[in-house]
């Protein structure tokens, strides 16, 4: 029997209160532990589940999925202890039918979370024992291989969790670091028990159920695509302030009055970040001159950029709210409801909202790209930047013809930002009848949730480009204004991104500058909040 984890100042309760998506990325990210409370209450609680189930069982009750068969097979009885124990062995055999990439350690980790959060609700008949064996693989660091392919996101995510469960069970493989300082490598579940001294676990009637009929892999994946959103949005304005400074733009676009008249609270978010980047407090009265900027009216790709930018601002709340509803709710079936003594069987895998967060995600996020990919276009073209070298080429005046400067890194752009455009195809509108025709409306949540991470890699690769060329350019604008110079937080921010990245003066391949800014963005390296230092 795994021990528990002692609960230390940086782990992480588990006794059935909800947890936010902070937490949910803190422990997927290895930054925290969990613990499962010793609390008599949450235990007894918990165990008065399977307790109920087991009453229900001496009488002969019937109970879907503990003494019938699953899904549209549901008319068979499974009956005698023997085959009792069987069933919940064979759903997760069964499903093990998973294709496509492994999940990477990150994912797997908070696919195991979620399970865990919402099995500790106690409506779903486990016993404590089961939570405690998830939690000693978070806390060992031991992580089932998932496969992500093959759900339909209605049952829940039935066939990557059969892995969770088998694993449990001593089956299938782990992702295990052979040295604390080394990769996670794949090993056989059962090699890896005996070197613990654990024996597999054997699920109880309903565990195998309880473990794989819910939303545990969209939802978690949908929590790591909302986690990547948040700085994307933030960085996503830095860049566009950047662009403006380096475009000579007209930074009273941003006017906090202007947007007291629009009042969305994100899109106002951005203008007041923009404002703050640029300097730029607030428009002159209409007898001041110069009247407002030399330009009166930017291109939409600067000018609109708030109300771009803000859609994804004003939506996380509510991509929060239903993401966090979703992740601390019993979703299995059926639930047992110890409290009111009734076994109630229904349709809670279903993962629409989980769907819908994501579909519209992704085509949030997509317009990111869309919008940096045209402030690139204005950057790099020499009709448009206001007298910046063609193609940003810090090339000497004698060795411009020769030098290219980010007319590939453009291209590049332009085809990141196509193949995420591409992918905004909602996915829950592509429900299709399976299994007989029991799951015959399902959500396709997960694969709505693994579109937008790859629209969210694509974007950061998009973002990378722009804010390369864009803060070359703002150096670039800085030398011909002289001493008008850079704002300050548009400086600093500069001058730490070239402690990782150099000036683009001969052409040089950029590969390595985009895959290091790709990673920064992804560790959230720059604070980017006005008044926060640079990394
Ligand atoms: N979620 C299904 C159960 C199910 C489980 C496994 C299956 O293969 C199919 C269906 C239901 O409750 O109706």
């Amino acid at each position: 029997m795994p021990q528990p984890v002692t609960a230390s100042s940086s782990a992480l309760i588990l006794d059935g209160r909800e947890i936010s998506l902070e937490q949910l990325i803190d422990v997927a990210e290895g930054r925290l532990e969990v613990c499962l409370s010793d609390d008599p209450t949450f235990r007894a609680r918990i165990e008065a589940g399977p307790a109920l189930l087991e009453r229900l069982l001496e009488e002969e009750g019937v109970v879907y999925g503990v003494t019938t068969g699953y899904g549209d097979s549901v008319t068979r009885a499974v009956q005698g202890a023997d085959d009792l124990e069987a069933l919940p062995r064979h759903l997760y055999t069964f499903h093990g039918c998973g294709m496509g990439a492994n999940l990477d350690v990150v994912s797997s980790r908070a696919v195991v979370m979620v399970r865990l959060v919402s099995l500790c609700r106690g409506v779903s008949g486990v016993s404590v024992a089961l939570l405690e064996r998830l939690t000693w693989l978070l806390n060992h660091d031991i992580l089932p291989r998932i496969p992500e392919e093959g759900s339909v996101g209605a049952s829940g995510d039935l066939t990557p969790l059969s892995y969770v469960a088998a694993v449990l069970c001593g089956e299938r493989e782990v992702w295990i670091r052979p040295a604390a300082d080394q990769p996670h490598a794949l090993r056989p579940t059962a090699e890896v028990f005996a070197e613990h001294g654990l024996t597999p676990y054997v699920l109880r009637p309903k565990e195998g159920l309880a473990l794989m009929n819910g939303t545990a892999v969209m939802t978690a994946l949908a929590a790591l695509a909302f986690s990547r959103t948040t700085y994307l949005s933030r960085l996503s304005s830095r860049i566009t302030a950047l662009v403006v400074q380096a475009l000579e733009g007209n930074p009273y676009h941003f006017d906090a009055d202007l947007f007291a008249a629009k009042p969305h609270p994100g899109q106002a978010r951005v203008a007041q970040w923009l404002r703050d980047d640029l300097a730029h407090p607030a428009a002159p009265e209409v007898d001041a001159t110069p009247i407002n900027s030399p330009r009166l009216q930017d291109r939409y790709s600067t000018r609109c950029a708030p109300h771009v930018i803000g859609v994804v601002e004003d939506s996380l709340d509510w991509w929060r709210s239903f993401l966090e509803t979703e992740l601390n709710s019993a979703n299995d079936n059926p639930l047992i409801d110890v409290d009111a003594g009734k076994i109630l069987h229904g349709g809670h895998f279903y993962g629409g909202h989980v769907a819908m967060v994501m579909d519209s995600l992704k085509i949030a996020v997509a317009n990111l790209a869309d919008l940096l990919d045209r402030q690139l276009a204005l950057l790099v073209d020499s009709r448009y930047n206001r007298g910046l070298p063609s193609n940003l080429s810090g090339a000497t005046p004698e060795r411009a013809a020769l030098n290219h400067g980010y007319k590939a890194v453009q291209i590049g752009a332009s085809a990141w930002t196509a193949e995420a455009l591409k992918l905004t195809m909602p996915a829950s509108v592509f429900s299709r009848s399976t299994e007989c025709h029991n799951q015959d409306k399902v959500s396709m949540g997960t694969i709505a949730a693994r579109d937008a991470l790859r629209v969210l890699t694509l974007v950061e690769q998009v973002a990378a480009a722009t804010l390369h060329a864009a803060i070359q350019g703002t150096e670039q604008r800085a030398a011909l204004a002289g001493e008008t110079g850079t704002p300050p937080v548009l400086a600093a921010f500069v001058e730490a991104l070239r402690h990782d990245i150099a000036r683009l003066e001969e052409d040089r391949g950029l590969e390595a500058d985009l895959r290091l800014l790709c990673a920064r963005i992804r560790e959230r390296h720059w604070a980017l909040s006005t008044g926060e230092a640079n990394a």
